[in-house]
Parts: C-alpha cells; structure tokens; sequence
C-alpha cells in the first residue's frame, strides 16, 4: 500500500472571548477559515474544561455498559440510537471500527433514552452538555449569516432545537483499542475519509487519543473527489474542532468548504495512538422544515428533510459503486483482502 503523504497545513485558532465587542473579527476570522480550509479550533467558546471531562466520564460509563443493554437501544432511522461496527463509508466501502451512541433534543429521542437506573444522571448530563454545545454554535451561526448578508438569526431560526422539527445531533463515540503486537489488516478503519452533512459539527477529542486527520481541496458540496495529502489534527485540552458540513457549504454556494477527514487507523507502533479513543461530535442539522439556498441561488431551494435524505442517497449511491469497485477488482484480479 502507497504511504499516506502528509503536509504541516496550520490549523486556524478562533478565540470567542469577548464575543459581542468582537463579534466583527471574529466573523472575519470565521469566513476566512470556513473559505480556506473547512476546518479551525475553538479556544475561550465558555464550555468549562471541566465540563467537558464530565462528559467524556459520562461517555466511557455508557460505552462500558453491556452490549445486550445498549442494544436496547438500537440505531434508528431518525439518526438516534446506538450502533456497533456499522457505519459503512463510500470511501472505503467497510464497516467503521467503532461504537457510537446518537442522541437529539426531542421526540425523535423517544425510546432511544436508556432507563434512568441503567446509568443514574446519563440523561440530564448529556442534555445539559447539548445545550452548551447549542450555544457555542449559535454564536458561530450569527457570524456565519453576517458572512452571508443574512439577518443574524437565520441560521439559528432554521436550528432551533426547540421545535419538534429539531434534528441536531450529539453522537459519542468509541473507537476500539487496537493490538500493537500485531499487523493491523488491511480493511480496518477507525473511520473512513468522510464529509459531514451538516451545517458545522463541533468535535471534542481528548488529548493524547490522536488519530483526526483533514484533507481539504474539494470544490462542489455535490460532489465526491478526494485528495490525498492529509494534515493531522492534535487536539489541545478544551478545544473545540470546527468543521463545515455540506449543509453550510452548500447553502453558501460552495463558498465555505466542507472538508474531507477521518481517523486514522493505527499502523505505526512508534508514532500512532493504539489505545482505546472516545470522542463526541455535535452535528447542527436543520429543522426538517427549514428551507435551504444560498444566496446566488446556485443549487434549487430543499427542505432540511430532503437535503438530508439527498446527502444519504448521495452516500448510498457512492457506496454502491465503491462495493461495485472492490467487487471488479477480487473478480479480476484478486487483490483485496476484504
Ligand atoms: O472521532 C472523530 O474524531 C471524528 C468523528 C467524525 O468525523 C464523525 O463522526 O463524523
Ligand atoms: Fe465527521
């Protein structure tokens, strides 16, 4: 396999601190990462460090809970719920090495909360962390609709997890430890080179559980294409990881870039993390009823419902073809391992 080709890209830090007074260069320094790269770090956002800690211990007791009780409480088709090595990628057509857990704020929920004396307090925890992350998003929302010439709640009215139309997501995630004495298979993917379909998701990762890469370039939030010179992204301890989900790039014509990335699957036992490594990602997803085009009218007005259903049918087709592909080649010529 050709070795992975890497390049130092700085990844831009935004700090929110003073956010009112600031709020212009900080827009400023919004637009110009979400232009130029898809991706920047949030420092002084107002989530306590220990805040966030709490949420990474509420984590680990989920995850450490039996599978037949997380079972209870299978993935569903409203993105909620949770799900064990099942997240098939189009760019490598295999399962995510993975378990993740998916909550939202209202009735899509409904079932997919596990009883309270299952993990006393899970709940409360994991909703009062979801408002904290609503809030450090709607501070990116005004910003992002002042980039776009739009009235300051525009994005925010079209992500009010209020309403039952609400979609937004907190997913936790677990990636599996992998064993350093032995060769890594071919296939394994922590989590395979991806976009998001959202408007911004907000990652936490825990420092020293390395392994999110970025690879920008791509030019059309319709359309796949993947470079290949990654740029690793350490995580530094309270910061929050920004990236644009197809939604934003879509709805500003393509102006701000959702970014292609993954986590790498540990294969160098001298640089790479092997441990077991949680993470938690807040996807801003828009209310099924918001209407979404951007201001040069490049793509036809969606409803937030078909545009997510667009971006799984888009992903599905993709994956197809990637099966279809590795497929061709065991046929042909025998060279995938699976
Ligand atoms: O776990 C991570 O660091 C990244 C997760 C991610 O990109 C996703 O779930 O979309
Ligand atoms: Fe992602």
């Amino acid at each position: 396999m050709a070795a992975t080709k890497y390049v130092d890209r700085p990844i831009p830090q935004i700090s929110l601190h003073d956010f009112s007074s600031r709020i212009d260069t900080i827009t400023q320094e919004l637009i110009h990462a979400a232009e130029a790269d898809g991706f920047f770090t949030l420092t002084n956002h107002g989530i306590p460090e220990a805040t966030i800690e709490h949420m990474f211990y509420t984590s680990a007791s989920f995850f450490s809970l039996p599978d037949a009780t997380k079972g209870k409480i299978q993935f569903s088709h409203l993105n909620a719920g949770w799900e064990k090595n099942a997240q098939i990628r189009p760019s490598t057509g295999a399962a995510d090495r993975k378990e993740s857990y998916q909550m939202q704020f209202g009735s899509n929920m409904d079932g997919m909360w596990l009883p309270d004396d299952a993990l006393p307090g899970f709940k409360d925890t994991s909703l009062r962390f979801m408002h904290e992350c609503q809030r450090v998003s709607e501070m990116l929302m005004v910003c992002f609709a002042r980039g776009l010439q739009r009235d300051d709640d525009f994005f925010v009215r079209a992500h009010d997890v209020s309403r039952p139309e609400s979609q937004t997501v907190l997913r936790l995630l677990h990636y599996f430890e992998v064993d350093k004495a032995l060769p890594v298979p071919e296939g394994y993917h922590r989590a395979g080179a991806h976009v998001d379909w959202d408007l911004i998701t907000l990652l936490f990762q825990r420092s020293g559980q390395s392994g999110l890469e970025i690879c920008p370039g791509r030019e059309a939030s319709t359309a796949f294409g993947i470079g290949d010179v990654w740029t690793k992204v350490d995580p530094a301890p309270g910061d929050i990881v920004c990236n644009i989900g197809d939604l934003l790039m879509s709805w500003s014509d393509d102006r701000f870039k959702s970014t292609f990335h993954r986590v790498k699957t540990p294969r160098d036992p001298e640089r790479d993390y092997y441990g077991p490594r949680y993470s938690i990602a807040f996807f801003n997803q828009p209310c099924t009823d918001a209407r979404i085009q951007g201001p040069g009218k490049k793509y036809p007005m969606v409803t937030g419902k078909e545009f997510t259903k667009r971006a799984m049918e888009r992903n599905f087709a993709a994956l197809k073809a990637k099966k279809e592909e590795l497929a061709g080649v065991v046929a042909g010529e025998g060279e995938v391992k699976a």
